[in-house]
C-alpha cells in the first residue's frame, strides 16, 4: 500500500501513559523474559547511541579492573594536561577540534530537554489526526558567542514560522537572541542561537591599505566576531539611523577605509553636510570637494556628478559593466549627511528640483560608472526620502519604530531578527546589515574614530580643492 498521509516529525504521546487490556493470557516467565530482552536491547541501543560517553567509561572501568585507581586517575589527568596544553599552546586548532564538540554535545542535551516545552508553546507543534507533531531537532553545533543548531521541519513549516517566535525561543532556551535560517535541504532550518556579545565594546579603527578592496571595504565588526566588508563596487549606500545612533561611525569607517586611495588619487570624494559642516568638517581636508552652507553648491555638485556619470555610461556603454578607478578617471563617492535636508527640509522649491533630479540620476546611474552615494539620514519614510528604493545597500542602526527596520531592511527583516528598534542608546555604531547571499540580517558595529583620529588621517591623505563653490589655495591636484 502507498504511504499516504505521511507527516515528518517527532511523535509525543497524548496521554502519559497507555492502558491496554491483556487478549491472551501469557505465563509469567514469559512476560519477564520479554521484558529482559527489551531491557537488553534498550542498553545496548543507549551504549551505541551515546558511545562519545560509555566509550570512555568502559575505557576507564576497564583500566580501574588492570591498575586500581592508578590507571583510570593517570589517564584522565594525562588527558586533562594534554587538553590544556593544546588549548593554551594553539587555540586556533583547539576549540573547533578539541572544545566545540564536547560543549555541542553538551549543548544538544540541554536543548533537548526543554525542547518539548519550548515548541508547543511557540505553537511550532502540529496537531495532526490525533498525534501532535513536533519539529527535530537534528544537529548542534557550536562557534564563537553563538549555537548552530540544524531542525527538521514538520511537514508544511516554512523557516519564517520559526523567525516570527524566534524572541519566545531566545526566552525559553536563556540565549540572547535566535535568527531562523533556510537550512542546507528542504524541509530544514537552521536556528543559530546567540550567546555573548562581541559587540558591547567599541571597535577599534581599521587599517588603512593603500589602494581599497572597493568590493569589500572592511567597517565593521560582525556579531559572530567576523569582520565586515562593504560591497561598494555597483552600489550606494544608505545608512538609517536615529539621533545619537552613531551615522557618522559609519560614515568615518567608509572614509577611512578609502583613505589610501584618496592619498594616491584614485578616489575622490565630496563631501556634502547640509548641517553646517558639524559632521564632515573636521575631515575637511580629506574631500575634493565639500559643502556645507551654500545648498545653490550643493545643487551644482550633485548636477556634476550627474554629468559625470551619464559621460561615463555613455563612453563605456558596451566596453565594459564595471568602471576600473584610475588617477584620471578616479571613483567619486559624494557623502552626504543628514539627506532630508536636501530632500524634504529645504524650503527653496527650485533648489529642491533641481537637487531631486540629480541626485536620481547618479543614484540610478552612477552605481556602475564609479559614482557613488553613501548617504546618511535619520528618517526613512518615502515622504522624506522618495529615492530610498534607489539605495541597493542600506544599513539600519538603533531606529524610533519597529515599523522602520522593514522599510531600511526590506520586508521580513524584523521578523528575521533585525531588531533595530531595540538597539540600546548606550551602544551606537551598533546596526544591521544583510549579507549577500544571506536572508538572514546580520549584527555588526562599526568601528568608531575620534576626532583626532579623523584630523590625523586628515593630514595624512588630504586632498581639499573646493568649499561651497570657492577654489582653495594650496589644494591638493
Ligand atoms: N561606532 C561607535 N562606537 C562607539 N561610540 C560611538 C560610535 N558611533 C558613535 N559613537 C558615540 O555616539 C555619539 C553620537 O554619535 P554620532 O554623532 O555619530 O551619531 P549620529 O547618528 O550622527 O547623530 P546625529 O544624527 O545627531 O548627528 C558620538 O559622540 C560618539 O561618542
Amino acid at each position: 500500500m502507498p504511504l499516504i498521509n505521511v507527516i515528518h516529525g517527532e511523535s509525543i504521546p497524548t496521554a502519559p501513559f497507555t492502558v491496554r487490556t491483556p487478549v491472551l493470557r501469557l505465563p509469567i516467565w514469559l512476560l519477564v523474559m520479554w521484558q529482559a530482552i527489551k531491557a537488553v536491547a534498550w542498553l545496548v541501543v543507549t551504549y551505541v547511541r551515546y558511545w562519545w560517553a560509555t566509550g570512555p567509561a568502559t575505557g576507564l572501568l576497564w583500566l580501574y579492573a588492570e591498575y586500581g585507581w592508578v590507571g583510570p586517575a593517570s589517564t584522565a589527568g594525562g588527558i586533562a594536561a594534554a587538553a590544556t596544553g593544546w588549548g593554551f599552546g594553539h587555540r586556533p586548532s583547539f576549540l573547533p577540534f578539541g572544545w566545540y564538540p564536547i560543549l555541542a554535545r553538551f549543548r544538544r542535551w540541554t536543548y533537548r530537554r526543554r525542547w518539548q516545552a519550548a515548541m508547543v508553546t511557540a505553537k511550532l507543534a502540529v496537531s495532526f489526526d490525533r498525534h501532535t507533531v513536533l519539529p527535530i531537532l537534528k544537529r548542534v553545533r557550536c562557534r564563537p558567542g553563538a549555537d548552530v543548531v540544524l531542525v527538521r521541519m514538520v511537514t508544511g513549516q516554512i523557516p519564517d514560522d520559526f523567525g516570527k517566535v524566534a524572541e519566545r525561543l531566545a526566552h525559553t532556551f536563556g540565549v540572547r537572541q535566535v535568527k531562523a535560517m533556510p537550512g542546507p535541504s528542504f524541509g530544514t532550518v537552521v536556528l543559530v542561537l546567540l550567546r555573548g556579545d562581541p559587540l558591547t565594546k567599541t571597535v577599534a579603527p581599521f587599517p588603512t591599505t593603500a589602494v581599497p578592496d572597493f568590493t569589500a571595504l572592511t567597517v565593521a565588526r560582525q556579531e559572530d566576531g567576523e569582520v565586515f566588508d562593504l560591497r561598494l563596487f555597483g552600489t550606494q549606500v544608505l545608512v538609517v539611523g536615529a539621533t545619537g545612533s552613531g551615522k557618522g561611525s559609519v560614515i568615518w569607517s567608509i572614509v577611512r577605509s578609502l583613505a589610501g586611495g584618496v592619498g594616491t588619487g584614485l578616489v575622490k570624494l565630496w563631501g556634502l553636510d547640509p548641517k553646517g559642516g558639524m559632521e564632515l568638517g573636521i575631515g575637511l581636508p580629506l574631500f575634493d570637494r565639500f559643502a556645507s552652507k551654500d545648498f545653490a553648491a550643493m545643487a551644482t555638485m550633485l548636477e556634476e556628478a550627474a554629468r559625470e556619470a551619464q559621460s561615463r555610461a555613455a563612453r563605456l556603454k558596451g566596453v565594459t559593466r564595471q568602471h576600473i578607478p584610475t588617477p584620471a578617471e578616479p571613483l567619486i563617492v559624494l557623502i552626504i549627511d543628514e539627506l532630508a535636508n536636501l530632500t524634504a527640509y529645504l524650503t527653496d522649491r527650485q533648489l529642491k528640483d533641481r537637487i531631486k533630479a540629480s541626485l536620481g540620476i547618479v543614484l540610478s546611474q552612477g552605481r556602475a560608472v564609479g559614482v557613488h552615494v553613501v548617504a546618511a539620514i535619520q528618517d526613512p519614510r518615502k515622504e522624506v526620502l522618495p529615492a530610498r528604493g534607489l539605495f541597493p545597500t542600506r544599513i539600519a542602526l538603533r531606529l524610533s519604530e519597529p515599523g522602520e527596520v522593514d522599510m531600511v531592511l526590506g520586508d521580513g527583516m524584523r521578523d528575521r531578527g533585525a531588531l533595530g528598534d531595540r538597539i540600546p542608546q548606550t551602544t551606537p555604531g551598533v546596526g544591521y546589515v544583510v549579507l549577500d547571499g544571506d536572508p538572514t540580517p546580520m549584527r555588526v558595529r562599526f568601528s568608531f574614530l575620534t576626532d583626532d583620529a579623523i584630523r590625523d588621517m586628515a593630514a595624512t591623505y588630504s586632498r581639499l580643492q573646493v568649499i561651497d563653490g570657492e577654489t582653495v589655495e594650496g589644494g591638493a591636484a
